[in-house]
């Protein structure tokens, strides 16, 4: 049996196509797999490196802006849909995945052309282009957000799904990971972090905080700054109330590479509203205070930051409101608030879905 698989650019797009993929695996053991990206996207690094075959095809997003480029995107497009139906007519996979990108274009249309079955998953609240305009012919559409559901016409049978996580996820104990972290019983941990490339306006926050949050009692803060970010931190330290030193209960790292450990043992979440990391934090049944990335396409990290504030789950600050003092308020409101935290532990886990890969898959094999 064979499948194919696309989504390009950024991680987003590329981690839960290779969440699916590992699915497939898993379900169909003697299954063939080619993945179609872009070869200018992270997905020519990042796959081959999964261990999937990966083919590149042309694909082109049209810029927002009138520029000169803009004319050349029917002729790549047109390249890229020979290509794509080339391979997948080459191939001849039972069914044809998408998770969003510019290349799942070119590559859902050539297949719909052909008769194969197509399959499309979104991550955000607020749908992608390219999956809205291939909504139109995919077979099925599915979901991370209930409010995404409206924005798909009926007969792609959207439905709710979630976004796959890492199965440590999951499966991290607390207790352990706790001990790991060295937070004491009765201890509050505080876990805070930016996306896969840290924010310096979480960072900013937490630097001019430094001081209020070290008088906070029973807490302890584990900040993650961003790799590319660690040493601005640290400047930014220096020139504000500790000179650079740490409180003892503020810790601080560059990338957290343990970040199922880190999840498991902490009680909040202060972080942006990427869509892997709202799916980890209700997969664990964690309360949040969401800073919406502002420049995300589409503004889409506040309709995801949404999509749990109205349902109980997590409070939003808005980028541009974010600082040493609104996070230092927002924590004590919520500290001094058990109960409170309580009711939104309960209504993030709520919206976990520990079985979306499963669902996923449930729907990609309806198709065939
Ligand atoms: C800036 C931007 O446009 N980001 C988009 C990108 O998210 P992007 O993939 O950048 O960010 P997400 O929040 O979705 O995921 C971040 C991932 O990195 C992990 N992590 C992060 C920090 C760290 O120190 N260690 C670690 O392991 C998190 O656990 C999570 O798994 O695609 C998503 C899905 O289309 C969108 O919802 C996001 O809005």
């Amino acid at each position: 049996m064979r499948f194919v698989v696309a989504g390009g650019g950024t991680g987003g797009h590329i981690y839960p196509a290779l969440a699916i993929a590992r699915g497939l695996q898993q379900r169909y053991p003697n299954c063939e797999i080619m993945y179609i990206g872009t070869g200018r996207g992270l997905e020519a690094d990042i796959v081959p490196k999964a261990g999937y075959e990966f083919h590149a095809v042309r694909a082109v997003g049209i810029k927002r802006s009138l520029t000169p480029q803009n004319l050349k995107v029917p002729l790549e497009a047109l390249a890229g849909y020979r290509e794509s139906h080339k391979l997948i007519r080459g191939f001849a996979p039972r069914a044809v995945i998408g998770t969003g990108g510019y290349v799942c274009g070119p590559v859902l249309l050539s297949a719909s052309r052909l008769k194969k079955p197509t399959f499309i998953h979104e991550q955000n609240a607020l749908p992608g282009i390219t999956n809205r305009i291939l909504s139109r012919v995919a077979d099925r559409v599915a979901v991370t957000f209930e409010d995404s559901l409206r924005y798909f016409p009926g007969r792609s049978r959207p439905y709710l799904t979630g976004l796959p996580v890492r199965p440590e996820i999951l499966s991290a104990d607390r207790e352990k990971a706790r001990e790991k972290f060295g937070v004491g019983a009765g201890e509050i941990m505080v876990l805070s972090f930016g996306g896969s490339q840290g924010a310096r306006s979480i960072n900013r926050a937490v630097a001019e905080a430094i001081g209020p949050l070290s008088a906070l009692p029973g807490i302890k803060l584990l900040h993650v700054t961003g790799s590319g970010q660690h040493q601005d931190f640290f400047e930014m330290l220096k020139s504000g109330a500790c000179q650079g030193d740490l409180p003892d209960n503020i810790n601080m790292v560059p990338y957290m590479y343990e970040m199922p450990e880190a999840l498991a043992a902490a009680d909040l979440i202060i972080s942006r509203a990427g869509a892997a990391t709202l799916a980890e934090i209700t997969a664990r049944g964690l309360p949040s205070v969401l800073i919406p990335f502002p420049y995300a396409t589409g503004n889409h990290q506040e309709y995801n930051a949404r999509a749990l504030v109205s349902r109980g789950a997590a409070e939003m600050v808005r980028d541009a409101e974010f600082n040493g003092t609104t996070l230092v308020n927002k924590l004590k409101q919520l500290l001094e608030n058990r109960h409170e935290l309580a009711k939104m532990a309960e209504a993030s886990r709520g919206l976990g879905k520990p079985r979306a890969l499963d669902d996923i898959l449930d729907g990609i094999a309806e198709l065939f």
